[in-house]
């Protein structure tokens, strides 16, 4: 039988936000125990490049490749092309780019990877950055209506373009499954454990909290990769989720 913390490890997602190779492999090989699958995001990438990527493939170690592509559909899809080659588990585009450019890029990395023969990596979108708040988004992006709102709407027209789900803060777990079922992958940074400080995440929960929402996976960076020590905390964060499932 899979014992809990089995499932919580599948749950949860490592964000290697470092600038080095040396330094994201040496926190994988500490919280490999602990994290079922690592992130690759733009500031490791613009760094260390795909090499790495395809290095931690080699070694089995499963990557969302966080890159959030935003552009015109052709330019999107052509990008989508290059990553899909790379062999990751998981990529995203950005909600507000549109279907048209969501959907050139599912077609094209499925496309990609089957005719590689590698496994079909879930292609998600970004909806509303979970550092923005209700003030910045009426106040300064001058976007009238609830976040909540914009969300679900993102959510509906990337089930629509044929993605796999989105990312998303926890507080829009309930109204994303609501809109979108229960095979849709819900992805949710903005987890902020109670003993860790929320820096510039705005829509934030607790990793039970996520969790008890109904969260697919959970996108820990900084309450793991800047503790003193990273494998106690990525621990600590496991008890909590194990316990509420
Ligand atoms: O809305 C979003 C989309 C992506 N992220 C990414 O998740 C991690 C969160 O890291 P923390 O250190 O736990 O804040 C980071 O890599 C972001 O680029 C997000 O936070 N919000």
């Amino acid at each position: 039988m899979v014992n809990k913390f089995e499932l919580a490890k599948e749950r949860l997602i490592v964000a290697l936000d470092v600038d080095t190779d040396c330094r994201a492999e040496d926190l994988i090989k500490q919280l490999a125990p602990y994290a079922g699958m690592f992130k690759v995001g733009m500031q490791l990438f613009y760094q260390a490049g795909p090499d790495l990527v395809r290095r931690l493939k080699q070694q089995g170690v499963k990557v969302f490749l966080d890159l959030k592509l935003h552009d015109i559909p052709n330019t999107v899809g052509q990008a989508a092309r290059a990553l899909a080659e790379l062999g990751t588990d998981m990529i995203n585009v950005h909600a507000s780019g549109g279907p048209e450019m969501m959907r050139a890029a599912a077609t094209v990395v499925r496309e990609r990877a089957a005719a590689l023969n590698l496994s079909v990596p879930l292609i998600i979108s970004v909806t509303m950055l979970t550092s923005i708040d209700q003030h910045t988004f009426n106040h300064d992006l001058g976007i009238p209506g609830a976040i909540q709102e914009m969300v679900t709407r993102q959510a509906k027209l990337t089930k629509e373009a044929g993605l796999d789900g989105v990312v998303a803060s926890p507080n829009e777990i309930t109204v994303i499954r609501e809109a979108c079922g229960k095979e849709f992958k819900i992805v949710t940074p903005g987890i902020r454990p109670a003993w860790s400080v929320a820096g510039d995440q705005k829509r934030i929960m607790t990793p039970a909290q996520a969790v008890r929402q109904g969260a697919d996976y959970l996108v820990v960076g900084r309450p793991i990769t800047a503790a003193t020590d990273p494998p106690q905390a990525a621990h600590q964060i496991l008890a909590e989720i194990a316990e509420v499932l």
